[in-house]
């Protein structure tokens, strides 16, 4: 226990305490500053053995003990007090649980066990210890920690002047705090000012009629200006170009710099790396990774602030801060809304060139173009176009019309809805002038606006007179051509013909009609094939079919509307097909009926006698050997007869020849007429005619003889009278040959001459 003496002692040393530190409490410039001065005084005018204050705080996840100050004797106490587990935050010591609890804690001996840890704490020969919560309005602030050598220190009255002491201490720290708070404030808000300023500075340059260089040269002017901002007067400006940074403004950067930084390709140094990355490069010092470097290049920092659009990265924003320049969050908020309104004025830049390079080409367009609201008034018209409108003596752009009405109706309900519901519209229309129509092709356009909707209508007209007059002249020549291909093939003295693949009739000549006589509506459905006789249709069809791939030479007979039939020689051959048609086989047929009948009276001619219109000689031969060959093989009869006219030479020599042959064809006429169609009558020669009668024996043969015999002599011819005819008859032997036979009827015939004429005699 402690003596009176040193209760008063003790009473004394907190009053002590407390008087010294009004003046600390309303001088202290700081909250460190009056940490400091309270423990100061709690150990020089207290004279207590030590004193400190302790703020909770963290260290990872641990809760920890930070000291704000400390003064007197402590002999490594503080460090065991500050890492124990039992003096941590979560842990039980003095100062802890003071902080935790809000109550002072009083520990009177080193041996006490009551607050765990206490004892096991090197109190540097300290005996007692009291730990003062220092809160203000509910706010914890931390503990003021006073340490006594004796024990049995800080009863209750010496506890309540130190609490006093603390609570005060509480007050100043809330009242510096709050200071603090409005200074930090005014400056923020000061700052905050001059940085609205610079941006609006910054903003208003985008609007201003100069170079986008040299507007970025004024941004780094007016960053430099903003005096909160802890940079360099030095910084540049790179735009992106591909994947390059361009150095395209700077201000005050060295020479040998500005040749190296002249092109950066993106991740290349510190500006590299920001536009690779899309975000801002910090660097407090020149490292490493900062390779750009030249002779005498003293320490300094960087901010690279990428500038960035929606599109991506539109260049770098480059900006020197002294060596170990410390980032505040005001500041890189600060830059990045500087590289923020960087993007507006470069994005803004690019549009109005894009704007103006298209501008420019649109007013040296060779075309027409008209750009209007969606309401299709027009606003502007192109180099061309207003020409036009002089041309036509249109001075009111909004009202013109320059289409025809049908036209303009045409557009009006087709055109421009399309356009706003499509994005494009195209056609082709005739603009009026004044002498003439000018053709053009037409297109109408109704780009977007970032929102979807259509921004506005431009109206793109192309004169196209010249290729509508080599469309017409192109036309008048395939008439012209059409016209003379119709005329060759209609003068053709051949009928002629287009066929399609199926052998379809695509095309034919007026002789084609006129000659088979169908009306073109009805060759239009038919086949060429239709027309064969039904005896050449197979052949027909053989014949076309083979057209397809090669030339073909075919005589067939086409039936006419009536019924007749037609020969024709037709030469076919396949045609690439020309544009538009289905044409396959072109071919022209000649009408070869009078080449026909020629060559049956050709044939006629050479089989037949001229006077007697009876087979001659030579063809009766070639049946006697065929009928003949037949009775070998079949073993059949047949007889032949060989009759010669009796005493005509008295008849040519008394009535002259010409009724001599007129004797000859009556003979002939009454020999057709008696004779079976199976049996071949000829003139054998002269005054001498053969007859081959097949399927015939012997007495037969004689009996048809005796017949024409008594026909002959019966039948009276004038102005001769009675002609007789002598006539020899022989059946043929088996395998005889015919000149065996010929010569017994010869001899048959000599014999009934012999005879006395007028008689049958057998050979
Ligand atoms: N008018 C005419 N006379 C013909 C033709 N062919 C032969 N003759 C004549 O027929 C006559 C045949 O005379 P011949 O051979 O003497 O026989 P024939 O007078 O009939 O006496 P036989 O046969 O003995 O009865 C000749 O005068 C021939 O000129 C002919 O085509 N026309």
């Amino acid at each position: 226990m402690e003596t009176k003496g040193g209760v008063e002692s003790c009473m004394n040393r907190a009053l002590a305490t407390v008087r010294a530190a009004t003046e600390v409490l309303t001088s202290a410039g700081c909250e460190a500053d009056l940490l400091q001065g309270i423990c100061d005084i709690t150990v020089h005018h207290g004279a207590y053995r030590f004193a400190w204050v302790a703020y909770p705080g963290e260290d990872g996840a641990n809760q920890v003990l930070r000291p704000m100050a400390h003064a007197g004797y402590e002999s490594g106490y503080l460090a065991q007090v500050c890492t124990g587990r039992a003096s941590s935050c979560a842990g039980s010591g003095p100062a802890t649980t003071a902080i935790r609890t809000g109550k002072t804690v009083i520990v009177r001996s080193d041996s006490d066990s009551s607050i765990p840890g206490c004892d096991k704490a090197d109190f540097g020969n300290s005996r007692s210890c009291i730990a003062l919560p220092l809160r203000w309005n509910k706010e914890t602030y931390g503990a003021l920690v006073i340490l006594a050598s004796r024990t049995g220190s800080f009863d209750q009255r010496e506890a309540e002047e130190l609490g006093e002491l603390a609570d005060k201490l509480s007050a100043g720290i809330y009242s510096l705090r709050l200071k603090k708070n409005h200074r930090s404030v005014e400056r923020a808000l000061r700052n905050e000012k001059e940085a609205q300023e610079a941006l609006s500075r910054i903003l208003s340059l985008g609007l201003r009629p100069i170079s986008l260089v040299e507007k970025l040269d004024k941004v780094l002017d007016i960053l430099f200006e903003v005096s909160w901002l802890g940079l360099e007067k030095e910084g540049s400006v790179f735009l992106a170009r591909g994947r390059e940074l361009r150095l395209v403004a700077q201000r005050h950067l060295n020479p040998e710099l500005q040749c190296l930084c002249d092109s950066v390709p993106f991740g290349y140094c510190l500006c590299g790396q920001a536009a690779a990355q899309g975000a801002t490069v910090f660097r407090q010092h020149l490292g490493d990774d900062h390779p750009v470097r030249f002779d005498g290049i003293t320490d300094h920092g960087h901010y690279c602030q990428p500038i960035l659009s929606s599109e991506g990265v539109l260049g770098v924003l480059n900006l020197y801060v002294p060596a170990g320049h410390i980032q505040d969050d005001a500041e890189s908020a600060f830059v990045r809304a500087v590289s923020d309104s960087l993007a507006g004025i470069i994005e803004r830049e690019l549009a109005d060139q894009e704007r103006q390079r298209l501008a420019a080409v649109v007013e040296a367009s060779p075309d027409y173009v008209c750009i209007g609201d969606v309401d299709a008034t027009p606003n502007y018209f192109n180099g061309r176009a207003r020409a036009l409108l002089e041309h036509c003596g249109i001075s009111d752009y909004a009202s013109c019309r320059l289409f025809s009405d049908e036209a303009s109706e045409r557009i009006r309900r087709e055109g421009i809805p399309t356009a706003l519901r499509e994005g494009i519209w195209q056609s082709e229309g005739v603009i009026r002038m004044e002498n003439r129509n000018l053709p053009v092709s037409q297109v109408i356009l109704a780009p977007r606006d970032g929102s979807g909707k259509p921004a506005f209508l431009a109206t793109i007209c192309r004169d196209i007179s010249d290729r509508k007059e080599a469309e017409t002249a192109a036309e008048q020549i395939a008439v012209r051509e059409k016209q003379f291909a119709n005329a060759v093939i209609n003068s053709l003295p051949e009928i002629f013909f287009l066929l399609d693949f199926s052998g379809r009739l695509l095309r034919w000549n007026v002789n084609f009609e006129r000659e088979l006589g169908y009306t073109s509506e009805a060759l239009a459905q038919m086949r060429l094939t239709d027309l064969a006789a039904p005896s050449d249709f197979e052949a027909c069809v053989e014949a076309f079919t083979a057209a397809r791939v090669a030339g073909v030479s075919i005589e067939v007979e086409l039936q006419t509307l009536t019924g007749r039939k037609v020969p024709y020689v037709i030469n076919a051959m396949p045609i690439d097909e020309p544009e538009h048609t289905r044409a396959a086989i072109v071919g022209v047929g000649m009408d070869i009926s009078n080449r026909k009948a020629l060559e049956a009276e050709m044939e006629r001619r050479a089989c037949h006698d001229f006077l007697t219109g009876l087979l001659n000689r030579h063809c009766f031969t070639e049946h006697l050997e065929r009928e003949l060959d037949r009775a070998d093989r079949y073993e059949c009869p047949v007889t032949l007869i060989l009759l010669d006219i009796d005493d005509f030479k008295s008849v040519n020599d008394a009535h002259g020849h010409d009724v001599g042959d007129r004797a000859l064809k009556h003979v002939a006429s009454c020999l057709q007429n008696a004779v079976r169609s199976a049996d071949v009558l000829a003139r054998w020669g002269g005054e001498e005619f053969v007859i081959l009668t097949p399927e015939t024996q012997l007495e037969s043969g004689r009996f048809l003889a005796e017949k024409l015999r008594v026909e002959l002599e019966r039948a009276r011819f004038s102005p001769v009278g009675t002609i007789t005819a002598s006539f020899g008859i022989a059946e043929y032997q088996p395998r005889e040959g015919a000149d065996t036979l010929l010569k017994r009827v010869d001899n048959a015939l000599y014999a009934a001459k012999h005879a006395g004429r007028n008689c049958v005699h057998r050979g």
